[in-house]
């Protein structure tokens, strides 16, 4: 029988976007309390494009320590925080403005800079709160998307970045999806966390989903690596890989798979 808090890898499937938001909210804030229980704080990274609405519960949500949070970027846009391309802006938007988080626990990436030297500096800051001479950070949580086109944070299929193995945060100026400016965390800094967690909602997302859930029957929810599918590359080394889909994002798995998708009672740890 299934155990989902000890599987290294969880599918949750909800029956509306609703749903799904509230069993994001539980699994984030059980998460949080088992981080600060365990080391005093937790660290959590957040991606842009329709994630930020689906964790806008856990602005209502009751006995969240919030002054021990560190709120990360898994990719940023750069653009001015003015912009509606900007991630930040919307992160603050619906979650960050309406939630007792101190500022300085809010770590955005530098604007009206070039993008190599943004980059630079968010490495800087993710050194001095990681401790410098750690090989890779390790998050608690990172919370991603995908495109249809398979990419995560700014990682984008066939991208030499995807290559990158020393940077903990890179750039690139030629993004397939504008804007192509970007600043985005590295694939080791994201095989490092503790949760790597993975939000799609919506009928686009189904064919890629299909594809993503592609292991031959019987090998369970392995997500099987594709190069051409870098989000398949956005796998946690030692800690749990969870993807959380509405149904229409779901509506093309194999049956096999779906019998294998957790309870939505409760929360995951
Ligand atoms: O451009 C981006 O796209 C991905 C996926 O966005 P979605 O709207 O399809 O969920 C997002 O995760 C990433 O942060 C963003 O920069």
């Amino acid at each position: 029988m299934l155990n989902p808090s000890a599987a290294a890898q969880v599918l949750v499937v909800a029956p509306t976007t609703a749903t799904l938001t509230d069993k994001l909210t539980r699994d984030i804030c059980a998460l949080a309390e088992r981080a600060i229980g365990a080391r005093g704080v937790f660290t959590i990274a957040l991606s842009g494009g329709s994630l930020p609405k689906m964790l806008s519960g856990l602005a209502t949500a009751e006995g969240v320590e919030w002054d021990k949070w560190h709120v990360f970027l898994c990719d940023e846009r750069c653009v001015p925080e003015s912009d509606p391309e900007s991630s930040m802006a919307t992160i603050r938007a619906l979650l960050l403005s309406k939630v007792p988080i101190p500022a300085s626990h809010v770590h955005a990436m530098a604007q009206g800079v070039p993008p190599e030297e943004a980059a630079a500096q968010y490495e800087a800051q993710l050194r001095a709160l990681f401790g410098g001479d750690a090989p890779v950070p390790r998050f608690d949580a990172l919370m991603l998307g995908c495109g249809p086109d398979g990419h995560t944070a700014s990682l984008f299929p066939g991208h030499a970045l995807l290559g990158e193995r020393a940077r903990w945060v890179a750039h690139l100026t030629d993004s397939p999806k504008p804007p192509p400016a970007r600043i985005t965390l590295t694939l080791p800094v994201i095989r490092a966390a503790r949760v790597v967690a993975f939000v799609a909602t919506g009928d686009g997302k189904a064919a890629l989903l299909r594809r993503v859930f592609a292991a031959p029957e019987g090998r369970g929810l392995e997500v099987v690596e594709d190069a051409a599918l870098p989000c398949t590359l956005a796998k946690p080394s030692s800690g749990q890989l969870v993807w959380y889909l509405d149904s229409a994002a779901a509506q093309a798995l194999p049956m096999d798979v779906m019998d294998l998708a957790a309870s939505l009672h409760g929360s995951l740890w």
